[in-house]
Protein backbone atom coordinates (compact mmCIF):
# COMPACT_ATOMS: atom_id res chain seq x y z
CA UNK A 1 0.00 0.00 0.00
CA UNK A 2 1.46 3.25 -1.16
CA UNK A 3 -0.55 6.26 0.18
CA UNK A 4 0.39 9.88 -2.06
CA UNK A 5 -0.96 13.37 -1.16
CA UNK A 6 -1.83 15.96 -3.84
CA UNK A 7 -4.75 18.62 -4.24
CA UNK A 8 -7.95 18.02 -3.61
CA UNK A 9 -9.80 19.01 -6.82
CA UNK A 10 -13.16 17.27 -7.28
CA UNK A 11 -15.39 15.96 -4.56
CA UNK A 12 -16.06 12.34 -3.96
CA UNK A 13 -14.29 8.64 -4.09
CA UNK A 14 -13.46 7.10 -6.41
CA UNK A 15 -11.81 3.52 -5.99
CA UNK A 16 -10.82 1.21 -9.51
CA UNK A 17 -8.09 0.09 -11.33
CA UNK A 18 -5.85 2.04 -12.65
CA UNK A 19 -5.20 3.09 -16.38
CA UNK A 20 -2.07 4.75 -17.00
CA UNK A 21 -2.45 7.41 -19.40
CA UNK A 22 1.76 7.96 -19.45
CA UNK A 23 3.27 8.55 -22.98
CA UNK A 24 5.02 4.79 -24.23
CA UNK A 25 8.76 4.53 -24.47
CA UNK A 26 8.73 4.28 -28.16
CA UNK A 27 12.89 4.85 -28.62
CA UNK A 28 14.56 2.18 -30.87
CA UNK A 29 17.75 1.99 -32.37
CA UNK A 30 17.43 2.28 -36.47
CA UNK A 31 17.55 -0.77 -38.39
CA UNK A 32 17.41 -2.16 -41.43
CA UNK A 33 15.76 -4.97 -43.63
CA UNK A 34 16.46 -8.34 -45.24
CA UNK A 35 12.92 -8.84 -46.85
CA UNK A 36 11.70 -5.84 -47.78
CA UNK A 37 8.31 -7.27 -49.16
CA UNK A 38 7.77 -8.34 -45.91
CA UNK A 39 8.90 -5.25 -43.99
CA UNK A 40 6.33 -3.43 -46.59
CA UNK A 41 3.21 -6.19 -45.42
CA UNK A 42 4.19 -5.43 -41.99
CA UNK A 43 3.88 -1.55 -42.60
CA UNK A 44 0.53 -2.03 -44.55
CA UNK A 45 -0.83 -4.44 -41.33
CA UNK A 46 -0.24 -1.74 -39.02
CA UNK A 47 -1.32 1.63 -41.10
CA UNK A 48 -4.34 -0.84 -41.21
CA UNK A 49 -4.93 -1.36 -37.34
CA UNK A 50 -4.21 2.08 -36.57
CA UNK A 51 -6.67 4.25 -39.00
CA UNK A 52 -9.50 1.25 -38.01
CA UNK A 53 -8.11 2.42 -34.03
CA UNK A 54 -8.46 6.45 -35.10
CA UNK A 55 -11.69 5.73 -36.62
CA UNK A 56 -12.77 4.29 -33.45
CA UNK A 57 -11.70 7.14 -31.42
CA UNK A 58 -13.21 9.51 -33.60
CA UNK A 59 -16.76 7.58 -33.65
CA UNK A 60 -16.62 7.87 -29.63
CA UNK A 61 -15.57 11.52 -29.55
CA UNK A 62 -18.26 12.47 -31.80
CA UNK A 63 -20.40 11.43 -29.17
CA UNK A 64 -19.31 13.71 -26.49
CA UNK A 65 -17.43 16.13 -28.39
CA UNK A 66 -18.80 18.34 -31.00
CA UNK A 67 -18.15 17.28 -35.16
CA UNK A 68 -15.66 20.24 -35.27
CA UNK A 69 -13.45 18.87 -32.68
CA UNK A 70 -13.75 15.30 -33.50
CA UNK A 71 -12.79 16.76 -37.02
CA UNK A 72 -9.02 16.64 -35.95
CA UNK A 73 -9.33 13.03 -36.13
CA UNK A 74 -9.95 12.99 -39.98
CA UNK A 75 -6.85 15.30 -40.20
CA UNK A 76 -5.47 12.08 -38.78
CA UNK A 77 -6.63 9.80 -40.74
CA UNK A 78 -6.04 11.87 -43.98
CA UNK A 79 -2.30 12.16 -43.27
CA UNK A 80 -2.38 8.14 -42.45
CA UNK A 81 -4.06 7.26 -45.70
CA UNK A 82 -2.33 9.64 -47.60
CA UNK A 83 -0.63 7.84 -50.48
CA UNK A 84 2.50 10.09 -50.71
CA UNK A 85 3.38 9.73 -46.81
CA UNK A 86 2.69 5.76 -47.48
CA UNK A 87 5.02 6.25 -50.99
CA UNK A 88 7.55 7.51 -49.27
CA UNK A 89 7.93 4.92 -46.52
CA UNK A 90 7.86 2.42 -48.90
CA UNK A 91 10.43 4.11 -50.38
CA UNK A 92 12.31 3.74 -47.44
CA UNK A 93 12.11 0.33 -46.98
CA UNK A 94 12.88 -0.60 -50.19
CA UNK A 95 15.75 1.72 -51.33
CA UNK A 96 17.46 2.44 -48.52
CA UNK A 97 16.84 -1.39 -46.38
CA UNK A 98 15.06 0.22 -43.55
CA UNK A 99 12.65 -1.84 -41.48
CA UNK A 100 9.47 -0.49 -41.17
CA UNK A 101 9.56 1.12 -38.13
CA UNK A 102 12.63 3.03 -39.00
CA UNK A 103 11.29 4.03 -42.01
CA UNK A 104 8.16 5.77 -40.77
CA UNK A 105 10.41 7.26 -37.97
CA UNK A 106 13.08 8.81 -40.46
CA UNK A 107 10.38 9.87 -42.87
CA UNK A 108 8.16 11.53 -39.73
CA UNK A 109 11.17 13.07 -38.77
CA UNK A 110 11.74 14.69 -42.04
CA UNK A 111 8.53 15.75 -42.84
CA UNK A 112 8.10 17.06 -38.72
CA UNK A 113 10.94 19.31 -38.99
CA UNK A 114 10.10 20.63 -41.96
CA UNK A 115 6.51 21.50 -41.33
CA UNK A 116 7.61 23.11 -38.08
CA UNK A 117 10.36 25.38 -40.05
CA UNK A 118 7.25 26.97 -41.62
CA UNK A 119 7.11 30.31 -39.11
CA UNK A 120 4.52 31.93 -40.63
CA UNK A 121 2.40 29.29 -41.17
CA UNK A 122 1.08 28.27 -38.03
CA UNK A 123 -1.42 25.97 -39.83
CA UNK A 124 1.37 24.02 -40.81
CA UNK A 125 3.30 24.47 -38.00
CA UNK A 126 0.26 22.18 -35.90
CA UNK A 127 0.01 19.61 -38.88
CA UNK A 128 3.47 18.65 -37.34
CA UNK A 129 1.81 17.66 -33.76
CA UNK A 130 -0.57 15.43 -36.00
CA UNK A 131 2.05 13.64 -38.05
CA UNK A 132 3.67 12.85 -34.60
CA UNK A 133 0.76 11.38 -33.32
CA UNK A 134 -0.89 9.28 -36.07
CA UNK A 135 2.90 7.78 -37.01
CA UNK A 136 3.47 7.30 -33.15
CA UNK A 137 0.33 5.00 -33.64
CA UNK A 138 2.10 3.31 -36.24
CA UNK A 139 5.40 2.71 -34.78
CA UNK A 140 4.22 1.26 -31.37
CA UNK A 141 2.02 -1.42 -33.47
CA UNK A 142 4.99 -2.38 -35.08
CA UNK A 143 6.98 -2.20 -31.73
CA UNK A 144 4.39 -4.39 -30.49
CA UNK A 145 3.40 -1.53 -28.05
CA UNK A 146 0.37 -0.62 -26.21
CA UNK A 147 -0.76 3.57 -26.79
CA UNK A 148 -2.81 4.14 -23.92
CA UNK A 149 -6.13 5.95 -25.32
CA UNK A 150 -8.65 7.31 -23.73
CA UNK A 151 -11.83 6.87 -25.72
CA UNK A 152 -11.21 3.05 -25.67
CA UNK A 153 -11.41 2.55 -22.10
CA UNK A 154 -14.78 0.34 -21.72
CA UNK A 155 -14.27 -0.63 -18.17
CA UNK A 156 -14.54 0.98 -14.66
CA UNK A 157 -11.07 2.66 -14.44
CA UNK A 158 -9.48 5.53 -12.50
CA UNK A 159 -7.19 7.29 -14.71
CA UNK A 160 -3.39 8.54 -13.71
CA UNK A 161 -1.64 10.77 -15.66
CA UNK A 162 1.29 13.65 -15.96
CA UNK A 163 -1.67 15.66 -16.58
CA UNK A 164 -4.62 15.45 -18.56
CA UNK A 165 -5.15 18.34 -21.51
CA UNK A 166 -8.81 19.57 -22.06
CA UNK A 167 -8.87 17.19 -24.93
CA UNK A 168 -7.89 14.56 -22.66
CA UNK A 169 -11.01 15.46 -20.42
CA UNK A 170 -13.20 16.08 -22.88
CA UNK A 171 -13.09 12.04 -24.28
CA UNK A 172 -13.11 10.92 -20.47
CA UNK A 173 -16.82 8.77 -20.74
CA UNK A 174 -18.02 9.14 -16.87
CA UNK A 175 -19.71 5.51 -17.16
CA UNK A 176 -16.39 3.99 -16.79
CA UNK A 177 -13.74 6.88 -15.59
CA UNK A 178 -14.63 6.92 -11.98
CA UNK A 179 -11.53 9.19 -11.09
CA UNK A 180 -8.24 11.10 -12.01
CA UNK A 181 -5.33 11.57 -10.46
CA UNK A 182 -1.66 13.92 -11.54
CA UNK A 183 1.01 14.23 -11.27
CA UNK A 184 1.13 18.54 -11.84
CA UNK A 185 -1.53 21.06 -11.50
CA UNK A 186 -3.29 22.92 -8.64
CA UNK A 187 -7.02 23.76 -7.58
CA UNK A 188 -7.36 26.39 -10.53
CA UNK A 189 -5.24 24.60 -13.10
CA UNK A 190 -7.64 23.75 -16.09
CA UNK A 191 -7.79 20.34 -15.69
CA UNK A 192 -9.29 20.12 -12.10
CA UNK A 193 -11.49 23.30 -13.21
CA UNK A 194 -12.35 20.03 -16.08
CA UNK A 195 -12.77 17.35 -13.22
CA UNK A 196 -15.53 19.59 -11.21
CA UNK A 197 -17.75 20.01 -13.92
CA UNK A 198 -17.59 16.80 -15.13
CA UNK A 199 -18.33 15.55 -11.32
CA UNK A 200 -15.53 12.79 -11.66
CA UNK A 201 -13.78 12.91 -7.93
CA UNK A 202 -10.07 14.19 -9.15
CA UNK A 203 -6.42 14.72 -7.01
CA UNK A 204 -4.23 16.71 -8.96
CA UNK A 205 -0.64 17.77 -8.24
CA UNK A 206 0.48 14.67 -6.39
CA UNK A 207 4.17 14.60 -8.29
CA UNK A 208 4.52 11.17 -9.16
CA UNK A 209 1.50 9.16 -8.97
CA UNK A 210 1.66 8.35 -12.78
CA UNK A 211 5.57 6.55 -11.74
CA UNK A 212 3.80 5.34 -8.50
CA UNK A 213 1.38 2.59 -10.24
CA UNK A 214 1.18 0.05 -12.58
CA UNK A 215 -2.09 -0.58 -15.09
CA UNK A 216 -4.27 -2.65 -13.25
CA UNK A 217 -3.56 -1.92 -9.77
CA UNK A 218 -6.73 -1.20 -7.39
CA UNK A 219 -6.34 3.06 -6.79
CA UNK A 220 -8.61 4.89 -4.35
CA UNK A 221 -8.72 8.63 -5.44
CA UNK A 222 -9.91 11.03 -2.53
CA UNK A 223 -11.12 13.89 -3.99
CA UNK A 224 -12.24 15.22 -0.85
CA UNK A 225 -8.90 15.49 0.44
CA UNK A 226 -6.62 15.48 -1.81
CA UNK A 227 -5.66 11.77 -1.03
CA UNK A 228 -4.07 8.87 -3.49
CA UNK A 229 -3.85 5.14 -2.66
CA UNK A 230 -2.38 2.31 -4.00
CA UNK A 231 -2.44 -0.98 -3.71
CA UNK A 232 -4.68 -0.25 -0.47
CA UNK A 233 -5.10 -3.26 2.34
CA UNK A 234 -8.83 -4.90 2.41
CA UNK A 235 -9.32 -2.90 5.56
CA UNK A 236 -8.47 0.60 4.09
CA UNK A 237 -11.25 -0.37 1.20
CA UNK A 238 -13.66 -0.77 3.67
CA UNK A 239 -12.97 2.44 5.07
CA UNK A 240 -13.04 4.20 1.96
CA UNK A 241 -16.37 2.36 1.15
CA UNK A 242 -17.93 4.08 3.74
CA UNK A 243 -16.46 7.25 3.34
CA UNK A 244 -17.92 6.87 -0.43
CA UNK A 245 -21.01 5.95 1.01
CA UNK A 246 -21.53 9.34 3.45
CA UNK A 247 -20.71 11.57 0.72
CA UNK A 248 -23.36 10.25 -1.68
CA UNK A 249 -25.43 10.38 0.83
CA UNK A 250 -24.80 13.77 1.61
CA UNK A 251 -25.26 14.11 -2.09
CA UNK A 252 -28.84 12.96 -2.09
CA UNK A 253 -29.79 15.43 0.81
CA UNK A 254 -28.11 18.30 -1.56
CA UNK A 255 -30.26 17.30 -4.30
CA UNK A 256 -33.23 18.03 -2.70
CA UNK A 257 -32.61 21.91 -2.80
CA UNK A 258 -32.35 22.01 -6.70
CA UNK A 259 -35.50 24.10 -6.97
CA UNK A 260 -34.54 26.17 -4.12
CA UNK A 261 -33.91 29.73 -3.38
CA UNK A 262 -30.05 30.49 -1.87
CA UNK A 263 -31.60 32.36 1.35
CA UNK A 264 -29.59 32.43 4.40
CA UNK A 265 -31.52 31.05 7.40
CA UNK A 266 -32.11 35.00 8.60
CA UNK A 267 -33.37 35.13 5.15
CA UNK A 268 -31.09 37.24 3.24
CA UNK A 269 -31.03 35.70 -0.64
CA UNK A 270 -28.29 35.75 -3.04
CA UNK A 271 -27.44 34.41 -6.22
CA UNK A 272 -25.77 31.22 -7.12
CA UNK A 273 -24.59 30.31 -10.43
CA UNK A 274 -22.63 28.26 -12.44
CA UNK A 275 -19.50 28.51 -14.31
CA UNK A 276 -18.84 26.47 -18.17
CA UNK A 277 -16.51 26.18 -20.72
CA UNK A 278 -19.11 25.09 -23.58
CA UNK A 279 -22.67 24.80 -23.89
CA UNK A 280 -22.26 21.03 -23.06
CA UNK A 281 -22.20 22.33 -19.40
CA UNK A 282 -25.30 23.63 -19.18
CA UNK A 283 -26.83 19.79 -18.30
CA UNK A 284 -24.73 19.82 -15.56
CA UNK A 285 -25.53 23.68 -14.42
CA UNK A 286 -29.32 22.91 -14.67
CA UNK A 287 -29.39 19.85 -12.75
CA UNK A 288 -27.74 21.16 -10.24
CA UNK A 289 -30.31 24.27 -9.99
CA UNK A 290 -27.93 27.11 -11.26
CA UNK A 291 -29.72 30.63 -11.05
CA UNK A 292 -27.66 31.79 -14.20
CA UNK A 293 -24.00 31.49 -15.84
CA UNK A 294 -21.85 33.83 -14.24
CA UNK A 295 -18.25 33.00 -16.01
CA UNK A 296 -18.93 31.20 -19.74
CA UNK A 297 -15.13 30.71 -20.40
CA UNK A 298 -15.39 31.37 -24.40
CA UNK A 299 -11.40 30.56 -24.50
CA UNK A 300 -12.74 27.11 -24.75
CA UNK A 301 -14.49 27.22 -28.26
CA UNK A 302 -11.01 28.76 -29.64
CA UNK A 303 -8.85 25.97 -27.68
CA UNK A 304 -11.46 23.19 -29.00
CA UNK A 305 -11.19 24.41 -32.41
CA UNK A 306 -8.30 24.32 -35.72
CA UNK A 307 -8.70 27.67 -36.11
CA UNK A 308 -10.15 30.98 -35.02
CA UNK A 309 -14.07 30.12 -34.69
CA UNK A 310 -15.99 32.32 -37.45
CA UNK A 311 -18.00 34.86 -35.95
CA UNK A 312 -21.39 32.35 -37.24
CA UNK A 313 -19.91 29.72 -35.04
CA UNK A 314 -19.27 32.15 -31.99
CA UNK A 315 -22.79 33.72 -32.75
CA UNK A 316 -24.05 29.51 -32.58
CA UNK A 317 -22.63 28.93 -29.19
CA UNK A 318 -23.76 32.02 -27.22
CA UNK A 319 -27.18 31.80 -28.56
CA UNK A 320 -27.35 27.68 -27.53
CA UNK A 321 -26.50 28.88 -24.04
CA UNK A 322 -28.20 32.17 -23.64
CA UNK A 323 -31.53 30.38 -25.52
CA UNK A 324 -30.88 27.79 -22.87
CA UNK A 325 -31.01 29.90 -19.52
CA UNK A 326 -33.82 32.31 -20.84
CA UNK A 327 -34.70 34.65 -18.16
CA UNK A 328 -31.67 33.37 -15.78
CA UNK A 329 -28.24 36.11 -16.54
CA UNK A 330 -25.52 34.66 -18.87
CA UNK A 331 -21.84 36.39 -18.19
CA UNK A 332 -19.79 35.59 -21.04
CA UNK A 333 -16.26 36.68 -20.62
CA UNK A 334 -14.37 37.69 -23.65
CA UNK A 335 -11.38 35.43 -24.49
CA UNK A 336 -8.96 35.10 -22.09
CA UNK A 337 -5.95 33.41 -23.81
CA UNK A 338 -2.76 33.26 -22.86
CA UNK A 339 -0.76 32.30 -19.32
CA UNK A 340 -1.81 28.39 -19.78
CA UNK A 341 -4.04 27.98 -22.17
CA UNK A 342 -2.53 28.77 -25.90
CA UNK A 343 -4.12 28.52 -29.10
CA UNK A 344 -1.96 26.28 -31.95
CA UNK A 345 -3.37 28.93 -34.83
CA UNK A 346 -2.23 32.20 -33.19
CA UNK A 347 1.63 32.34 -32.12
CA UNK A 348 2.13 34.15 -29.21
CA UNK A 349 5.04 35.33 -28.14
CA UNK A 350 7.87 33.45 -26.16
CA UNK A 351 7.33 34.98 -22.68
CA UNK A 352 9.45 34.42 -19.29
CA UNK A 353 6.56 34.72 -17.21
CA UNK A 354 3.08 34.24 -19.70
CA UNK A 355 0.94 34.67 -16.62
CA UNK A 356 2.52 38.51 -16.27
CA UNK A 357 2.62 38.50 -19.89
CA UNK A 358 0.17 39.38 -22.96
CA UNK A 359 -3.08 37.44 -22.25
CA UNK A 360 -6.75 37.89 -22.09
CA UNK A 361 -8.23 41.68 -22.58
CA UNK A 362 -4.54 42.62 -23.53
CA UNK A 363 -4.36 40.56 -26.45
CA UNK A 364 -8.29 41.70 -27.42
CA UNK A 365 -7.03 45.63 -27.30
CA UNK A 366 -3.96 44.91 -29.51
CA UNK A 367 -6.15 42.74 -32.14
CA UNK A 368 -8.86 44.02 -32.07
CA UNK A 369 -9.76 42.36 -34.61
CA UNK A 370 -10.81 39.13 -32.90
CA UNK A 371 -12.07 40.68 -30.10
CA UNK A 372 -14.68 42.81 -32.87
CA UNK A 373 -15.57 39.30 -34.33
CA UNK A 374 -16.83 38.11 -30.68
CA UNK A 375 -18.46 41.33 -29.74
CA UNK A 376 -20.44 41.07 -32.71
CA UNK A 377 -20.93 37.33 -32.24
CA UNK A 378 -22.15 38.33 -28.55
CA UNK A 379 -24.91 41.50 -29.91
CA UNK A 380 -26.22 39.51 -32.30
CA UNK A 381 -27.16 36.70 -29.92
CA UNK A 382 -27.85 39.00 -26.87
CA UNK A 383 -31.53 39.37 -28.34
CA UNK A 384 -32.24 35.61 -27.14
CA UNK A 385 -31.29 36.00 -23.67
CA UNK A 386 -30.35 38.10 -20.65
CA UNK A 387 -26.47 38.69 -21.92
CA UNK A 388 -23.63 40.49 -19.22
CA UNK A 389 -20.59 41.01 -20.96
CA UNK A 390 -17.25 41.21 -19.22
CA UNK A 391 -13.68 41.78 -19.75
CA UNK A 392 -11.00 39.81 -18.50
CA UNK A 393 -7.32 40.66 -16.85
CA UNK A 394 -8.46 44.49 -16.55
CA UNK A 395 -5.41 46.15 -14.66
CA UNK A 396 -6.74 50.01 -15.46
CA UNK A 397 -9.23 52.17 -16.36
CA UNK A 398 -7.96 53.27 -19.85
CA UNK A 399 -8.42 49.40 -20.79
CA UNK A 400 -12.15 49.50 -19.71
CA UNK A 401 -12.97 52.27 -21.67
CA UNK A 402 -11.04 51.30 -24.99
CA UNK A 403 -12.77 47.67 -24.66
CA UNK A 404 -16.06 49.30 -23.89
CA UNK A 405 -15.80 51.86 -26.68
CA UNK A 406 -15.33 48.58 -29.12
CA UNK A 407 -18.96 47.26 -27.81
CA UNK A 408 -20.73 50.67 -28.55
CA UNK A 409 -18.52 50.94 -32.15
CA UNK A 410 -19.97 47.49 -32.58
CA UNK A 411 -23.33 47.99 -31.66
CA UNK A 412 -23.95 50.87 -33.93
CA UNK A 413 -22.99 49.33 -36.81
CA UNK A 414 -25.33 46.21 -36.18
CA UNK A 415 -27.89 48.71 -35.68
CA UNK A 416 -27.49 50.43 -38.61
CA UNK A 417 -27.50 47.57 -40.77
CA UNK A 418 -30.68 46.70 -39.07
CA UNK A 419 -29.24 43.64 -36.92
CA UNK A 420 -31.32 43.58 -33.53
CA UNK A 421 -29.39 44.08 -30.65
CA UNK A 422 -30.78 43.59 -26.94
CA UNK A 423 -30.70 47.64 -24.97
CA UNK A 424 -30.22 45.80 -21.36
CA UNK A 425 -26.83 44.67 -21.69
CA UNK A 426 -24.48 45.08 -18.86
CA UNK A 427 -20.96 45.09 -19.45
CA UNK A 428 -18.75 44.50 -16.41
CA UNK A 429 -14.93 43.25 -15.84
CA UNK A 430 -13.17 40.81 -13.61
CA UNK A 431 -11.35 41.74 -10.77
CA UNK A 432 -8.09 39.67 -10.64
CA UNK A 433 -5.26 42.11 -10.67
CA UNK A 434 -4.75 43.94 -7.23
CA UNK A 435 -4.12 46.88 -9.45
CA UNK A 436 -7.81 47.00 -10.07
CA UNK A 437 -9.30 46.02 -6.75
CA UNK A 438 -7.50 48.77 -5.15
CA UNK A 439 -9.18 51.43 -7.34
CA UNK A 440 -12.61 49.38 -7.41
CA UNK A 441 -14.13 52.75 -5.72
CA UNK A 442 -13.04 54.32 -9.50
CA UNK A 443 -13.86 51.57 -11.71
CA UNK A 444 -17.68 51.32 -10.11
CA UNK A 445 -18.38 54.40 -11.35
CA UNK A 446 -18.15 53.81 -14.85
CA UNK A 447 -18.57 49.86 -15.20
CA UNK A 448 -22.05 47.89 -14.35
CA UNK A 449 -20.13 45.02 -12.14
CA UNK A 450 -18.02 43.05 -10.78
CA UNK A 451 -16.97 39.71 -10.74
CA UNK A 452 -14.17 38.44 -8.59
CA UNK A 453 -11.70 36.09 -9.77
CA UNK A 454 -9.68 34.83 -6.88
CA UNK A 455 -7.54 32.01 -8.94
CA UNK A 456 -5.98 35.16 -10.62
CA UNK A 457 -6.32 37.47 -7.71
CA UNK A 458 -4.70 35.42 -5.52
CA UNK A 459 -1.52 34.66 -7.39
CA UNK A 460 -0.95 37.91 -8.29
CA UNK A 461 -1.58 39.44 -4.61
CA UNK A 462 0.53 36.87 -3.42
CA UNK A 463 3.33 36.26 -5.76
CA UNK A 464 2.48 32.72 -6.12
CA UNK A 465 2.13 30.66 -9.19
CA UNK A 466 -1.56 29.14 -9.34
CA UNK A 467 -0.38 26.25 -11.79
CA UNK A 468 2.87 25.59 -9.40
CA UNK A 469 2.31 22.94 -6.44
CA UNK A 470 5.77 23.78 -5.02
CA UNK A 471 4.79 27.15 -4.06
CA UNK A 472 1.06 26.38 -3.20
CA UNK A 473 1.23 26.87 0.75
CA UNK A 474 1.47 30.71 -0.45
CA UNK A 475 -1.78 30.38 -2.57
CA UNK A 476 -4.18 31.41 0.22
CA UNK A 477 -7.32 32.15 -0.28
CA UNK A 478 -7.73 32.91 3.45
CA UNK A 479 -5.08 35.61 3.63
CA UNK A 480 -6.31 38.61 5.60
CA UNK A 481 -4.83 40.55 2.56
CA UNK A 482 -7.00 38.41 0.36
CA UNK A 483 -10.15 39.62 2.19
CA UNK A 484 -9.17 42.76 2.56
CA UNK A 485 -9.35 43.56 -1.10
CA UNK A 486 -12.47 41.09 -1.67
CA UNK A 487 -14.16 43.16 0.81
CA UNK A 488 -13.31 46.67 -0.15
CA UNK A 489 -14.25 45.94 -4.38
CA UNK A 490 -17.85 44.51 -2.50
CA UNK A 491 -18.14 47.84 -0.86
CA UNK A 492 -16.97 50.01 -3.49
CA UNK A 493 -19.96 48.69 -6.01
CA UNK A 494 -22.56 49.02 -3.73
CA UNK A 495 -21.52 52.48 -2.74
CA UNK A 496 -22.24 52.87 -6.43
CA UNK A 497 -25.08 50.60 -6.85
CA UNK A 498 -23.72 48.08 -8.79
CA UNK A 499 -23.25 44.59 -7.82
CA UNK A 500 -20.29 42.05 -7.47
CA UNK A 501 -19.83 38.40 -8.02
CA UNK A 502 -16.95 35.90 -7.60
CA UNK A 503 -16.48 33.52 -10.11
CA UNK A 504 -12.73 32.51 -8.65
CA UNK A 505 -12.72 29.39 -6.76
CA UNK A 506 -12.80 30.67 -4.05
CA UNK A 507 -16.47 31.50 -4.12
CA UNK A 508 -17.80 27.82 -3.92
CA UNK A 509 -14.73 27.10 -1.15
CA UNK A 510 -16.82 25.78 2.05
CA UNK A 511 -14.56 27.87 4.34
CA UNK A 512 -14.67 31.00 2.55
CA UNK A 513 -18.69 31.09 1.83
CA UNK A 514 -19.63 31.73 4.92
CA UNK A 515 -17.34 35.00 5.33
CA UNK A 516 -18.45 35.68 1.40
CA UNK A 517 -22.09 35.74 2.74
CA UNK A 518 -20.77 38.38 5.51
CA UNK A 519 -19.63 40.49 3.11
CA UNK A 520 -22.55 40.80 1.05
CA UNK A 521 -20.98 39.44 -1.93
CA UNK A 522 -24.09 39.21 -4.54
CA UNK A 523 -23.58 36.86 -7.02
CA UNK A 524 -21.23 33.29 -6.22
CA UNK A 525 -20.88 31.62 -9.50
CA UNK A 526 -18.78 28.28 -9.46
CA UNK A 527 -18.54 24.98 -10.69
CA UNK A 528 -21.99 23.05 -10.90
CA UNK A 529 -20.66 20.37 -8.53
CA UNK A 530 -20.60 22.96 -6.33
CA UNK A 531 -23.64 24.84 -6.25
CA UNK A 532 -26.17 22.39 -4.21
CA UNK A 533 -23.59 22.20 -1.31
CA UNK A 534 -23.19 25.83 -1.10
CA UNK A 535 -27.39 26.25 -1.22
CA UNK A 536 -27.31 23.81 1.91
CA UNK A 537 -24.86 25.65 3.74
CA UNK A 538 -25.74 29.31 2.90
CA UNK A 539 -29.39 27.79 4.15
CA UNK A 540 -27.79 27.29 7.60
CA UNK A 541 -25.90 30.62 8.43
CA UNK A 542 -27.16 33.85 9.63
CA UNK A 543 -26.17 36.89 8.12
CA UNK A 544 -25.85 39.27 10.78
CA UNK A 545 -23.64 36.64 12.51
CA UNK A 546 -21.46 36.41 9.25
CA UNK A 547 -20.74 39.77 9.39
CA UNK A 548 -19.43 39.49 12.77
CA UNK A 549 -17.77 36.96 11.64
CA UNK A 550 -15.80 38.89 8.72
CA UNK A 551 -15.14 42.05 11.31
CA UNK A 552 -13.39 39.77 13.51
CA UNK A 553 -11.32 38.07 11.01
CA UNK A 554 -10.50 41.46 9.47
CA UNK A 555 -9.50 42.66 12.28
CA UNK A 556 -7.79 40.28 14.35
CA UNK A 557 -6.33 37.76 12.41
CA UNK A 558 -3.02 38.04 10.76
CA UNK A 559 -2.41 34.43 9.02
CA UNK A 560 -4.32 32.76 6.84
CA UNK A 561 -4.49 29.63 9.56
CA UNK A 562 -6.07 31.75 11.65
CA UNK A 563 -8.94 33.22 9.47
CA UNK A 564 -9.21 29.30 8.37
CA UNK A 565 -9.40 28.07 12.38
CA UNK A 566 -11.96 31.11 13.16
CA UNK A 567 -14.25 30.20 10.51
CA UNK A 568 -14.32 26.45 11.57
CA UNK A 569 -14.19 27.49 15.14
CA UNK A 570 -17.57 29.84 14.72
CA UNK A 571 -19.45 27.28 11.94
CA UNK A 572 -17.21 24.38 11.58
CA UNK A 573 -20.43 22.38 12.37
CA UNK A 574 -22.52 23.64 9.84
CA UNK A 575 -19.77 23.83 7.31
CA UNK A 576 -19.18 19.46 7.90
CA UNK A 577 -22.68 19.21 7.80
C1 LIG B 1 -12.21 32.79 -12.89
C2 LIG B 1 -10.97 33.12 -13.16
O1 LIG B 1 -10.46 33.01 -14.40
P1 LIG B 1 -9.58 31.78 -14.94
O2 LIG B 1 -9.58 30.72 -13.88
O3 LIG B 1 -10.21 31.35 -16.21
O4 LIG B 1 -8.26 32.46 -15.11
C3 LIG B 1 -10.07 33.61 -12.11
O5 LIG B 1 -8.95 34.04 -12.39
O6 LIG B 1 -10.49 33.53 -10.93
MG1 LIG C 1 -8.45 34.52 -14.42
Amino acid sequence: MNKLNGIAASDGIAISKAFLLVEPDLSFELGKNSDPEAEVTRLEDAISVSSTEIEQIKAKAAESLSEEEAAVFDAHLSILLDPEMKNAFVDKIKEQSYDAQSAVRETADMFITMFKNMEDNPYMQERAADIKDVTDRVIAHLLGVQMPDLSTVDEEVVVLGYDLTPSDTAQLDKRYVKGFATDIGGRTSHSAIMSRSLEIPAVVGTKDVSKSAEAGDLVIIDGLEGDVIINPDEETVKAYEEKQADFLAKKAEWAQLVNAESKTADGETFELVANIGTPKDLEGANDNGAEGIGLYRTEFLYMDSDQMPTEEEQFEAYKTVLEDMGERPVVVRTMDIGGDKNLPYLPLPEEMNPFLGYRAIRIGLHQPELLRTQLRALLRASVYGKLRIMFPMISNLAEFRQAKALVEEEKAKLVDDGVPVADDIQIGIMIEIPAAAVLADQFAKEVDFFSIGTNDLIQYTMAADRMNEHVSYLYQPYNPSVLRLIKSVIDASHKEGKWTGMCGEVAGDQTAVPLLVGMGLDEFSMSASSILKTRSLMSKLNKSEMESLVNKALTECTTSDEVANLVHDTVGDIIEG
